[in-house]
């Protein structure tokens, strides 16, 4: 198995709904956040890809044109935009036309915390 992945980044506001009143994330702040999208498979002994990066570049273009300088309560399925959902959501973006799709990990570099969604049970 080979992996491949494309990276990108994206700064958005948001607030936390379960953060207790007067709490800062009960405020509406701003991060910057950095995901990292893999893909699981073996080369095409034909043309050496396992999916070509145009293709993968344009489903991430549509998924950050979503998240890129939004206020992530209000995008559908992200009232409760923590890492752990917004890494969710974009596995659910990208899992229909990215065969392979292995991992998405998503961080928030100046905080130094992040998220590795791979799929799977949704408990
Ligand atoms: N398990 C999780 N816990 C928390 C999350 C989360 O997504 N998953 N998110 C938050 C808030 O978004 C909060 O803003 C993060 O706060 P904190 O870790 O304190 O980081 P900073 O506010 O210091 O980040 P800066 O960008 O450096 O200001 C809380 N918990
Ligand atoms: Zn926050």
């Amino acid at each position: 198995m080979t992996r491949i992945y494309k990276e990108f980044t994206f700064e958005a506001a948001h607030y936390l709904p379960s953060a207790p009143p007067g709490h800062r994330n009960a405020r509406v702040h701003g991060h910057s956040f950095h995901v990292r999208v893999s893909i699981d498979g073996e080369p095409d002994p034909e043309t050496g890809l396992i999916y070509h990066f145009d293709d993968l570049s344009a489903a991430i273009a549509d998924v950050r044109e979503m998240l890129d300088h939004q206020m992530l309560n209000d995008v559908p399925g992200l009232q409760a935009p923590t890492l752990e959902m917004i890494s969710r959501w974009i596995w659910e973006q990208l899992a229909p036309r990215v065969p392979g799709l292995a991992e998405v990990a998503l961080s928030r570099p100046s905080c130094q915390e992040g998220c590795i969604y791979t799929g799977g049970s949704s408990q």
